[in-house]
């Protein structure tokens, strides 16, 4: 590894595509078979650049520990994790928002109403803000469910098209934080390799639609 490779920590999953096409638009020749190779570390030829693949809640993880230079992160994954990282860009790519939903006209319970989220830091930090004293309930997937079966009165969760509330029977009640993917970075790394990071970001700002 030549010391000014820089590594970028690309998020697998939903946020792949538009990352990947974004980085296509900024000029960088990636392989069209990155997204279904089961390669997780790949070196690109002619711009000393490492892509790693990992799970989107770990990207932030990769950077701040400096195992990656930069990273593609969704604000949610960020808001929730509070890492040490620098944010250098809204790449307005994976666009959705972070609301409170539950069933139709139902009021919160006064005592302690149990919030369900996949958040429970943004969920807490909300509630605290809104001075309601709430009961977190941490899961990882199909929150909707929590609601329909009587485990919480609300969920905090990600809302993009509204489908999965629509399908599900459920309403959205408050609009806590709208969210995005963004471009961070390792503050060392910033500062190290200043140069190549902030042409990469000139080059991304770009494309930013
Ligand atoms: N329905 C959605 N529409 C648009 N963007 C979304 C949606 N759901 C999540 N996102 C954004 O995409 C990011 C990655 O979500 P994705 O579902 O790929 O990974 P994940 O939450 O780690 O799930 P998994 O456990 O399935 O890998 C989220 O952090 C968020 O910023
Ligand atoms: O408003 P929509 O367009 O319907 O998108 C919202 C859904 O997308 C995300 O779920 P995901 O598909 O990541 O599944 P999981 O979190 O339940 O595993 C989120 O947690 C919502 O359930």
């Amino acid at each position: 590894m030549t010391t000014n490779q820089l590594t970028i920590a690309m998020p697998k999953g939903r946020i792949f595509e538009e990352a990947y096409d974004m980085l296509i638009d900024a000029g960088f020749d990636l392989p069209k078979t990155m997204d279904i190779s089961r390669k997780l570390m790949l070196e690109i030829p002619g711009e000393n650049i490492r892509f790693i693949l990992a799970k989107p809640t770990d990207v932030p993880t990769y950077v701040e520990h400096g195992v990656a230079d930069i990273g593609i992160a969704g604000k949610d994954t960020l808001l929730e994790q509070q890492r040490k990282v620098h944010e250098l860009l809204d790449l307005k790519i994976s666009n959705c928002h972070i609301a409170s939903a539950g069933l139709p006209q139902t009021k919160l319970d006064d005592i302690a109403p149990r919030i369900a989220t996949k958040y429970p830091n943004i969920a807490s930090a909300y509630y605290r803000e809104i001075g309601e004293q709430v009961e977190i309930i941490a899961l990882n997937g199909s929150i909707e469910l929590a609601p329909m079966i009587g485990l919480a009165d609300r969920i905090v969760d990600i809302v993009s098209t509204g489908q999965t509330l629509k399908e599900n029977g459920l309403v959205e009640y408050d609009y806590i934080t709208a969210v995005s993917s963004r471009l961070i970075a390792n503050p060392a790394s910033y500062r190290m390799k200043n140069k190549r990071i902030t042409d990469l970001v000139r080059r991304l700002k770009k494309c930013v639609k």
